[in-house]
């Protein structure tokens, strides 16, 4: 995108550089020296002149005449040119007047680009004016301080708003040039004072380091080295350290020498061709500029400021299950399953060279290494023998482990524990997940939490029979998410068409949610009002692209990064983009009422999605090839599939058997679209979701659900339709904004009136057909038909009485 895109950006400028450079190498490099030594002469004039100002003033009134000689070093030139320039004039400060006209000089020479002078001479001139206003006020009897234009400029302001309304006046320009040029704000200040105390203690503490490392810093040491470096030894720590000092330095100095840097880097090239890459760099150089001030000025973007004192829910929330009770090893049951497994197998005249147990919170898995020459698909074909003599259900051979070289036998523990949300939210996996949308699963067989990021998936499939644990599962999920993001990073859609299952999220609406606009409930239940929502979601991920195809980025994350770094100008319609997360329970139920209209957007959304952060989450009880059709599996490659009822039903979910052997209860079989991994699903129960959601909800809300774009049905959008009864609530309020502008264009309805796209464009159509605007011109906006808010009046009484 971005390669197809920057060409036709050059291309449009190509036509620029013609006018633009017509002055050719030659005459800059000649124009340049003229004005940087006709700088130099004025400089060495002006300074001569304050010796000999008094003597020269009499020879002004015959300058032409050969006869008569000046102490200036210019002679009689140099005397007449700075007794306009500095008696006549603005005073000493215009000695400013030659630097700005050396610089100019330099920039033509070396061919540098002109457009960077002129913020030289616009505060160049600013500051001459302010020094002779300022020197004409406090030193009017010396006129060559202040010259005659800061005496008559301070006469005239005085006569009109006293010596009281001069000095407000100078220190309001003075703030204007420090505030604007040097950007002294408070803020700034506070920050360069801390960062140079920073910095000097940066240099202390170095310098300490370097003289005797104490114990505490090599402790230091071995956390940033863990840190980054996983697999360490003590041995290496100093090579490590020497690598992290050296990291630290060199990213802590380049942000502005980066600059200086490529302003180097680009020099040479610069003096040798004028052509198409220097209009290019210029191009972006601005917009970087622009970017990096503004970032100098305010810091990055923060999205989270609206609401900066959200506090995330705390992990007391959640119930301990356990109560400090891990798993418990039931020593006898271990060797019991053991010896029916040895057992068993010999009874095939399946020896077994090495066994090992791992005991997980609902199953434990034997691992076993048969002895050379046994074939794999013979144990595999004894699952139900062994699960017979053991007297288990929910046997499960993988044979092979992959990785491992070994064959695995689960066999569901007697007494399961359950694994808390709690725990899992607080592993250090969680919560140092470097994820975009992390989510705490639960455990793995071997007793590790389990992490995976929702936007890497990108969707999520979800199935189980009854009372499995799919809605414990959605849970799970969107609890993880409330726990580690901001609301403005995340939005949920929820569809609950059993109406019980997530209502409880009702309380974070205006956190959390996203609906459409103009309804009520942020949860859907009704399943027309799905098909509307899908669609909307549709309008918004075309909107979405869009909005990433102008911004010349890939997904969303590099969006929102490039946003942050205020390199997007939210009046070109850009906007922070939270990630949204559309889970709908029982798809079974909708694709049974709404078929083919939920199927498409869905199959739609989920095929083009991922880029721009929208992930769907569906869940069923019924995992049928008519439910989970061919086009919906495809784009859904993780899969959660908890106890299911039959092995037809494992197959539709997870392409493999096995979901018919677990045994429930969050017994769960996971996939990424590769390996098939066992998984207890965490749990979390109503009371412990209310009690976060109820945390959530009682703290300060946006104003309303994160609105989607409006869909209004198939229907509606094109047809110009002249009926007053249909018209929009905002008809007169939008016609009213188009005539006042002069204007007629949805995106100033938009705007104005605060309005969905759709509803909009519907507007437009409506003014159209009642002859407001005129008829659609491309690019340009409709023409607007009526001069002013009279003859609208008098235009919707005829339409009335007619
Ligand atoms: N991860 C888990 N750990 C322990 N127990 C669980 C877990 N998940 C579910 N359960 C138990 O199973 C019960 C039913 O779970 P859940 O309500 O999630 O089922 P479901 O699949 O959503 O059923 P339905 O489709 O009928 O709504 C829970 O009340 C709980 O007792």
């Amino acid at each position: 995108m971005t390669k197809t895109k920057r060409p036709i950006k050059s291309k449009a400028k190509q036509t620029k550089p013609k006018v633009k450079f017509k002055v050719s190498k030659r005459t800059k490099i000649i124009f340049g020296s003229f004005l940087m030594l006709f700088a130099i002469g004025l400089f060495i004039s002006f300074v001569s002149y304050f010796f000999n100002w008094q003597a020269d003033q009499s020879l002004m009134a015959n300058v032409l005449d050969r006869t008569e000689s000046s102490n200036n070093w210019l002679n009689k030139f140099g005397a007449y040119i700075s007794h306009s320039f500095i008696y006549k004039g603005f005073g000493i400060s215009i000695l400013s007047l030659p630097v700005m006209l050396f610089f100019t000089g330099m920039y033509l020479f070396l061919n540098l680009k002109l457009f960077k002078l002129r913020t030289l001479w616009f505060w160049g001139a600013y500051v001459i004016l302010w020094f002779s206003l300022l020197l004409g006020f406090f030193a009017s009897s010396n006129p060559i301080l202040g010259g005659v234009v800061g005496f008559e400029l301070n006469d005239f302001l005085q006569d009109y708003i006293g010596k009281l309304g001069v000095t407000l006046i100078l220190i309001f320009t003075l703030i204007i040039y420090l505030v604007s040029r040097l950007h002294l704000t408070p803020d700034a200040l506070s920050k360069s004072y801390s960062k140079q105390k920073k910095q000097v203690k940066d240099e202390v503490s170095e310098v300490e380091f370097q003289r005797k490392p104490t114990s505490e810093d090599i402790n230091k040491e071995v956390e940033i080295v863990i840190h980054k470096n996983n697999q360490d030894s003590t041995k290496e720590l100093n090579v490590d350290k020497d690598v992290e000092i050296e990291n630290s330095y060199s990213e802590k100095i380049p942000n502005e020498s980066k600059e200086e840097k490529e302003e180097i880097d680009t020099k040479p090239e610069e003096q040798d061709d004028v052509e198409m890459e220097v209009e290019t760099t210029e191009d972006e150089g601005e917009t970087d500029q622009l970017s990096r001030k503004l970032v100098e000025d305010f810091g990055e973007f923060d999205p989270t400021l609206e609401l900066a004192n959200y506090r995330f829910p705390s992990i007391e929330l959640l119930k301990d299950y356990n109560s400090g009770r891990g798993i418990t090893i039931d020593q006898k049951e271990l060797e019991q399953n053991k010896n029916n497994i040895v057992d068993t197998l010999k009874n095939y005249k399946i020896e077994i060279a090495q066994i090992k147990a791992t005991v997980g919170p609902t199953v434990t898995l034997y691992e076993i290494v048969p002895e050379a020459g046994i074939r794999i698909s013979k144990i595999k074909n004894l699952e139900d023998d062994i699960a017979l003599s053991l007297s288990a259900l929910g046997i499960r051979i993988i044979a092979p482990i992959p990785g491992r070289g070994t064959i695995g036998i689960e066999v569901p523990n007697q007494n399961p524990s359950v694994v808390p949300m709690r725990s899992v939210v607080a592993s250090n996996k969680f919560q140092n997940a470097e994820m975009e949308l992390p989510i705490a699963m639960g455990k793995t067989i071997s007793n590790e939490t389990y992490t995976v990021d929702l936007a890497k998936m990108p969707h999520l499939l979800m199935a189980g029979a009854t009372g499995q644990g799919k809605s414990v599962g959605l849970n799970v999920i969107l609890t993880s998410l409330l726990y580690q993001k901001h609301p403005a990073e995340v939005k949920f859609i929820l569809v609950d068409p059993k109406k019980v299952e997530l209502t409880l999220f009702n309380k974070i609406e205006r956190h959390y949610l996203a609906k459409l606009p103009d309804t009520e409930e942020a949860i859907i239940t009704d399943n027309t009002k799905v098909i509307d929502t899908l669609n909307s979601l549709c309008i918004e991920m075309d909107n979405r692209y869009n909005l990433l195809k102008d911004a010349l980025v890939r997904n969303i994350k590099e969006y929102n990064t490039k946003f942050k770094a205020r390199k997007l100008n939210p009046e070109n319609g850009h906007k922070f983009l939270p990630y949204i997360v559309l889970v709908v329970d029982e798809f079974a139920d909708l694709i049974m009422t709404a078929g083919k209209e939920v199927e498409t957007p869905i199959a739609r959304l989920a095929q083009l999605a991922r880029a721009i952060g929208i992930h769907l989450i569906i869940a069923t009880q019924r995992p049928s090839v008519n439910v989970i059709t061919g086009m919906i599996k495809a784009n859904f490659p993780a899969r959660m599939a908890f106890r299911v009822t039959s092995k037809i039903d494992s197959r539709t979910i997870l392409d493999a058997g096995g979901a018919d052997q677990l045994i429930g209860r969050g017994d769960m079989l996971f996939t990424q679209g590769n390996d098939l991994i066992r998984l207890q699903c965490a749990f979390v129960d109503t009371p412990e979701v209310e009690r976060i959601t109820d945390f959530i909800g009682s703290q300060k809300a946006y104003p309303d659900a994160y609105l989607l774009p409006e869909y209004s049905g198939e229907d509606s959008g094109t047809g110009v339709d002249n009926d007053i009864e249909d018209r929009d609530k905002l008809f007169k309020d939008a016609a009213e904004v188009i005539i006042n502008a002069q204007q007629g264009s949805a995106s100033l309805l938009q705007r104005k009136l605060k309005l969905g796209y759709n509803r909009a464009g519907r507007i437009i159509d409506q003014l159209e057909a009642a002859g407001i605007v005129g008829p659609f011109e491309g690019s340009k906006a409709r023409q607007v038909l009526v001069p002013d808010f009279i003859a609208l009046e008098e235009l919707l009484k005829n339409e009335q009485n007619s």
